[in-house]
């Protein structure tokens, strides 16, 4: 591949994604706004704020100037959290080349607006510029090169090929979709689920109890995405099943890491970024607004919310009336 990508966030996941296209054979500008961390990308090639120690590609610059970021990016990756999304975008798209299509790797609601990341996006540059990159991967993995799979969504499926083809790379594997709510709500929605299979963790009722609240989270996973038009066929693929898989069962995941804390009772001030914690009243929101059966969801929001007991949101799952599995 030859031409420009822009990253925006050069936290885990924009670095590690802004490592995997140069790898990809891209020119790839990073924008992030931390002096520290542009000398250490610059002239240590590592982001030990957010990477420890892995060696990035020595192509891959960084700068905290959005215009010399975007400038003549054909493709721009939005790899900042997604509650700062909003506010991160309206700056970026005055600099953004002519047709550059915007990427959300973020998973999460807008709380202010209760958009999707593609919905912010689509606000911008308009909905045939919007697309979602999303999947089971770790930043650490993906930084490391270690061989990984993830789908890329557009509302063209023309426009989805074009990016898989531009972001893959012998270790990392990109899937089109033109399902651009199944894949970023699977996203968003698996890591209210991986703090609820971090609190079944953490607060040790077994692996027979993960696996039950992994399985019935994604049937709930599944019921809310449909909702807002996710396809039942996206929602078992690597962006829904796949990360639910891979995030509720690995303290790797901040989110499953959360929620552990809180089953163990330990404090949580001091923990990354786990974007379910944001994500769970929209989500118990959108399951009430649309009828939608998500007990495990709304659990998670009320044990957040300091209204629930984890002793009593167990009890009131287990208690439910029996029903038939599907
Ligand atoms: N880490 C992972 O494994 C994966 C993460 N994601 C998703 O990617 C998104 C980003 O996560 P991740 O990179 O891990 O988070 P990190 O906490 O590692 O990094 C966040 C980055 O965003 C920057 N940032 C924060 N607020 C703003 C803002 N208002 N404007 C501009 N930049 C800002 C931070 O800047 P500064 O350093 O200056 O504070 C930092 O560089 C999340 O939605 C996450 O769910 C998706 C797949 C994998
Ligand atoms: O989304 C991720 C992997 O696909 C990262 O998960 P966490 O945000 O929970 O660390």
């Amino acid at each position: 591949m030859s031409g420009k990508i822009a990253v925006v966030g050069a936290g885990a996941w924009g670095t590690a994604l802004a490592a995997s296209v140069v790898r990809a054979g891209w020119s790839c500008l990073l924008l992030g706004r931390d002096s520290e961390t542009a000398a250490k990308i610059n002239e240590l090639h590592r982001n030990p704020r957010y990477l420890g120690e892995i060696e990035l590609p020595e192509t891959l610059r960084m700068t905290l100037e959005p215009a010399e970021a975007l400038a003549g990016a054909e493709i721009v990756l939005v790899a900042v959290p997604a509650q700062t999304v909003s506010s991160a975008l309206p700056g970026l798209a005055a600099f953004a080349a002519p047709g550059s299509v915007f990427v959300s790797c973020a998973k999460g609601i807008d709380r202010e607006t209760g958009r999707t990341m593609s919905g912010l996006m689509a606000t911008l540059v308009g909905n045939d510029r919007a697309a979602v990159l999303s999947g089971p991967s770790f930043a650490i993995d993906v930084a490391a090169g270690l061989p990984t799979a993830v789908t890329v969504a557009a509302s063209d499926i023309k426009t989805a090929k074009m990016l898989a083809e531009s972001l893959s790379n012998p270790v990392l594997r990109c899937y089109a979709s033109d399902d651009i709510p199944g894949v970023e709500l699977g996203g968003a929605l698996k890591n209210v689920l991986a703090i609820a299979a971090g609190i079944v963790h953490g607060r040790q009722l077994g692996a027979s109890a993960l696996a039950a609240l992994t399985t019935r989270g994604f049937a709930e996973l599944r019921r809310v995405a449909a909702a807002l038009g996710g396809r039942p066929e996206t929602l078992v693929g690597l962006s829904g099943l796949g990360d639910l898989i891979l995030t509720c069962g690995s303290e790797k995941s901040r989110n499953f890491a959360y929620g552990a804390a809180i089953g163990r009772g330990a404090p949580l001030d001091e923990l990354a970024l786990a974007e379910g914690v944001k994500t769970a009243a929209m989500a118990a929101r959108i399951a009430r607004e649309h009828g939608v059966e998500a007990p495990i969801i709304a659990a998670v929001d009320a044990v957040l919310d300091g209204g629930l007991s984890v002793e009593a949101a167990i009890d009131r799952l287990m208690s439910r009336p029996l029903k038939t599995e599907t």
